[in-house]
């Protein structure tokens, strides 16, 4: 078998608390988590609020350091980059987050907002960046116009399309999502979902997806992982885990969707 994609070894990340002379043990937000993804499948990773879901997902962005374990995107461990070598991992592994807002600078345009990965990379002309923005505009469902909004002037859905677009500008091999779809209506929370399907299927994606949402890791997963309190507790396909659950929790969780199409097809 290939090489997988993602590969996250015995990770685990503990919080100091109280300062860097506090000798209390600090928090364990992730224990001995190991995971593979490979190329053009997604992972769904879901469980309660707290479960350490984001803390995972940040250290495969190398937002956060992990305490212990390794992460290998493509076969390279992601704290031993440097330089260029970094450089080019982190246009390979873009993230969306659930408010995109957050991220956008409110004074910039869309256009500058999508424009600025383009041009940290130093990546084609004015008019080829141009071209390539309003491709990806239509691309993700917008009108090119869009481009001269504020963030402030766009829908909650709209912004979020703009995040996947800004997420695939450069051309990524993996994207991670941390409750993408979580802060909208849940119609529109479907047609974004159904964007980031088409998305990855076109783009020959990679994916993480995080979500506390069973029904939309149901939607979007190849394969699952169920976590709680730091630890993975059971993983495996996306259909295996949803209509046989081994573990206690797992069961739990799918119990309390209350979602009649879900259970339904439960
Ligand atoms: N920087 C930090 N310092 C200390 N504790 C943290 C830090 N970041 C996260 N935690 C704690 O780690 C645990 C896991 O948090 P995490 O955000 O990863 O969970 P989650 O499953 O993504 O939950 P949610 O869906 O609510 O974000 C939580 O108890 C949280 O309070």
């Amino acid at each position: 078998m290939s090489e997988p994609v993602v590969r996250i070894e015995n990770v685990s990340k503990v919080f100091r608390q109280g300062g860097l002379f506090n000798r209390a043990p600090g928090f364990k937000a992730v224990s001995n988590v190991s995971l593979s993804v490979a190329k053009n499948r997604t992972l769904g990773i879901v469980g309660e609020s707290g479960s350490g879901k984001s803390t995972l997902l940040r250290m495969v962005l190398r937002l956060i350091q992990p305490s212990e374990g390794r992460i290998l995107v493509n076969g390279a461990e992601i704290w031993s980059l440097r330089g260029g070598e970094l450089k080019a991992m982190r246009r390979q592994v873009q993230p969306i987050f659930q408010n995109p807002a957050s991220s956008f600078n409110p004074r910039q345009t869309i256009r500058a907002i999508l424009a600025a990965p383009l041009e940290v990379h130093g990546i084609g002309s004015a008019a080829e960046r141009r071209e390539r923005i309003t491709t990806l505009l239509r691309r993700v469902g917008l009108d090119p116009a869009i481009e001269n909004r504020l963030p402030h002037q766009l829908s909650g859905g709209q912004k979020q399309r703009i995040a996947i677009a800004r997420a695939v500008i450069l051309g990524p091999s993996v994207v991670l999502a941390d409750e993408p779809t979580s802060a909208l209506d849940v119609s529109v929370q479907a047609q974004v979902l159904k964007l980031f399907a088409d998305i990855k299927y076109d783009f020959g994606l990679t994916t993480i997806f995080v979500s506390h949402n069973l029904a939309v890791i149901r939607e979007v997963s190849d394969e699952v992982a169920v976590m709680r309190r730091g630890e993975v507790v059971e993983q495996g396909e996306a259909d295996r885990i949803f209509e046989d659950p081994q573990h206690d929790y797992t069961r739990e969780l799918l119990a309390a969707v209350p979602s009649p199409a879900f259970m339904a097809s439960a």
